[in-house]
Formats: C-alpha cells, structure tokens, sequence
C-alpha cells in the first residue's frame, strides 16, 4: 500500500515533468530543473519498485558485478546525453535483451559533475576531459544507467558497441551504427572487470539497487549441456 502510493505519487511527478516539458519554451536552466525532476521522479520508483520486490543485489553480495567468466557476470552500460536526445535508448536495450541478456538495473540519471569526473577519472589529463564531464552532466537530457548480467557481458558488451571513435567502428556495431563523432558517440560500456565493479557501485551504489530475478526461460538461452 505504502509502496503502490509512492509509485503512484513518482507517476504523477513524471507526467507532470513531461507536461512541463512539453509545454515550456524556458531554456536550459529550467530544463536541468526538469530533468532533475524526471531523475527524482524515476528514483522514487524505483525505491517503490525495490519494496516490493523479493531478493535485491544487496551490499554484501560478494561482487556488484557478479561473478567473473559466469552467467552472473555483470557490465555498466549506459546511453549518454546524445544517444537519449536521439532516441537510441531503445535501441540499445533491444540489442542486449535479444542478444540473452538480463537487465538487473536501470535508472535515468543527471550525474554530477563529481560522479562523471570519478567516472572518466583515467581521463584527467585529456583536453577534451573539461568538454565531456560538461557535457555528460549539465542536464540536458539524462543518462540512461543500466547494469546487464550474462556470460562475457563486458567484452561481448564492448563489442556490440564499437570503437570508441565511431568511424572506426564495425558497421552492425551500436556506434558503426547509430554515431560518426568520438565527442557523440552515444554509449558507454565498462571495458574490463575491475571497471564494471567500480561503475556499478559508482552509479548504482550498494544499496540493493539491482534486482536479482531468474529470466522466464532462460534455459533456452543458457545452456552447455
Ligand atoms: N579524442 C577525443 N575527443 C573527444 N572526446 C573523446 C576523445 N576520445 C575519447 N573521447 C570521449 O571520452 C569517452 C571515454 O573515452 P575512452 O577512451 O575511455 O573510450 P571508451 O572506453 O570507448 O568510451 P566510454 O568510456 O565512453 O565507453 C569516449 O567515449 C568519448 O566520448
């Protein structure tokens, strides 16, 4: 009861932040506050979302991105501003669910500039390191944070996504596909185990964020006989 009000009440604050979307001709100031209020809105459900559920990854599970070289492994994958503006979101989740594998967390995001910082944090010294934290949080459309579980989902995940820079990337590939533009390429995904780990409690934290939940036959998917 207490969870289903939440959610109802997350609901309305979305649909009022897409009303207000809609119908503003405000700039950017008003549309960081928007977002802000989306992201808020989002959070809030999901904290309802997490109440009603049985078994969250919780903060002593051994490792937030699983287990190595398993079918619990776990990657961060996220849809940048320009990927979200361009409506890939979809796209993208397409891609890894037909792909086989399972979504066990998903959030709209306006990260700060401290969480992108820390997250491009091996990219300090970069010149283009000020122009991408400015980009990735000044509010303009979300990041759309997701964690996925299944075998070799962190390079297999890479691959899927391409080359960092777009036009060296292989067509069939999201950014062969979908982006030209190093500073555009529309997705982000953690290149090795230790980033996955640090990327997942980064944005996700460790409090119970991802849901642990067995996929409806996923033995037609996963399987070695
Ligand atoms: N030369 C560049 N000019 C502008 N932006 C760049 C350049 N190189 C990298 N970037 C931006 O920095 C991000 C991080 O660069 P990195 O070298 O870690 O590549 P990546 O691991 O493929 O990308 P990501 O971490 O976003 O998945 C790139 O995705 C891109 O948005």
């Amino acid at each position: 009861m207490f969870a289903r009000s939440f959610t109802r009440l997350a609901s309305r604050q979305t649909v009022q932040a897409v009303k207000a979307r809609a119908f503003s001709t405000a700039p950017r100031a008003a549309a960081n506050a928007r977002w802000t209020a989306v992201a808020a809105a989002t959070a809030v459900a999901g904290a309802a979302y997490a109440y009603n559920v049985q078994t969250p990854i919780q903060a002593n599970s051994k490792s937030l991105a699983g287990v190595k070289g398993t079918e619990t492994e776990r990657t961060f994958i996220a849809v940048k501003p320009d990927g979200v503006h361009r409506g890939l979101v979809h796209k993208v989740i397409e891609r890894f669910e037909n792909r086989g594998y399972k979504l066990v967390g998903l959030k709209a995001v306006v990260p700060s500039r401290q969480l992108t910082e820390e997250h491009y944090a091996d990219l300090k010294s970069k010149p283009f390191f000020k122009g991408l934290v400015d980009y990735m949080s000044n509010g303009e459309a979300p990041v759309i944070a997701m964690v996925w579980e299944g075998p070799d989902v962190i390079k297999q995940g890479r691959a899927m996504i391409g080359a960092t820079n777009p036009l060296q990337s292989a067509p069939g590939t999201i950014r062969g596909e979908y982006c030209v533009s190093v500073g555009r390429n529309a997705i982000h995904g953690s290149d090795s185990f230790e980033s996955a780990e640090k990327e997942i409690s980064l944005w996700f934290g460790k409090a119970g964020e991802l849901i642990d939940w067995k996929r409806s036959g996923s033995e037609w998917v996963i399987s070695n006989n």
